[in-house]
């Protein structure tokens, strides 16, 4: 018999996932899992909840919870062989990870696109020594995101965070000098920030990296360069549509290797997280876990061209 295990955070979401527990052993065991939970308690706690499951050999890790959770349980699995496949709950204020692949935010029918049983080996990023699922990213704009209360964060939706973000900046918006070594080749300029994305659900905007393929191995590499204001809200209109790549502004690649530097004191942005600060090394790791996805995300990535 196949063998899941449950990782959630039970603060995450106002505590749904507690009350539906029952209903998601049921489905799983009749599903032909034999099912057991385990429920988080504090940070990181979710990192040794993986890493035992791993080291357990069940066939199936669920992590339920909000994209904190996803990426800790991601950290414990990452660095280990014969790792499980890995579904995903959507239970948080923000499920980036979940919208990426097109898993329902309602519980039981997460669910119930997990007993599907459709899966699909997937990149992760690793950057210095975390991993992400998402994007990481860096440069003032981003920065300023930690200083959103998540309140406001919630009520905003994403995209209006993003802008509360851009008008809180407005008196220091400012580039930074970097050098960027992708796949070999050199880009040297200032910038506004830049974006290492492994899937196309960033932040609420949807298109930042239309044409990201979550397993050909290659990141998107989006850099803003230096912009005036005018400018660069003229920009952020512009990739709310996905229309902004084109931009003579905006320099975009694909590439799997990917080192960063600056002279300045620049912070890392790892799917919304804090993430230490810069020099970083960006690596994608190629199909690295098997994921359970939906039948929308096999049709949409399978439009993609590689
Ligand atoms: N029992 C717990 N008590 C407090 N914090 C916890 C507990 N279990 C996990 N955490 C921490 O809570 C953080 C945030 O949780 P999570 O991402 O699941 O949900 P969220 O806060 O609702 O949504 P999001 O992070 O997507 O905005 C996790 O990164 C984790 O470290």
């Amino acid at each position: 018999m196949k063998r899941a295990r449950i990782i959630y955070n039970p603060t995450s979401g106002r505590e749904a996932f507690k009350k539906e527990l029952p209903e998601v052993l049921r489905r799983f065991e009749e599903a032909g899992y034999e099912t057991s939970a385990h429920s988080t308690t504090c940070e990181g706690d979710a990192i040794s909840a993986a890493r035992k499951a791993v080291e357990r050999q069940f066939d199936l890790i669920v992590a339920a919870g909000g994209d904190g959770t996803i990426n800790e349980v991601i950290q414990g699995m990452a660095e280990q062989e014969n790792r499980p496949k890995l579904a995903i709950i959507p239970v948080g204020t923000t499920n980036d990870f979940a919208r990426a692949l097109s898993i329902p935010r309602e519980i039981l029918k997460a669910v119930d696109v997990i007993l599907e049983n459709r899966t699909r080996k997937l990149d992760i990023g690793k950057v210095n020594d975390h991993y992400f699922m998402n994007i990481a990213g860096a440069g003032k704009l981003t920065e300023l995101t930690y200083d959103v209360p998540s309140k406001l964060k919630t009520m905003l939706g994403q995209l209006a965070y993003y802008l509360k973000g851009i008008e809180l900046l407005l008196p220091a918006l400012k580039p930074t000098k970097v050098q960027i070594e992708y796949d070999g080749k050199w880009f040297d300029d200032e910038i506004m920030l830049f974006l290492v994305s492994n899937s196309n659900s960033v932040g609420g905007f949807e298109k930042l990296a239309p044409d990201a393929k979550m397993d050909d191995g290659y990141f998107d590499l989006v850099i803003l360069r230096k912009t005036n204001l005018a400018e660069f809200v003229r920009i952020a209109s512009l990739a709310t549509r996905g229309a902004h790549l084109d931009d003579k502004h905006v320099f975009y690649t694909k590439a799997n290797r990917i080192k960063v530097h600056t002279e300045e004191k620049m912070q890392l942005n790892i799917d919304g997280e804090y993430g230490g600060l810069l020099p970083g090394e960006f690596e994608n790791l190629y199909q690295h876990i098997e994921f359970l996805v939906s039948k929308d995300f096999i049709e949409k990535q399978d439009k993609i061209e590689s």
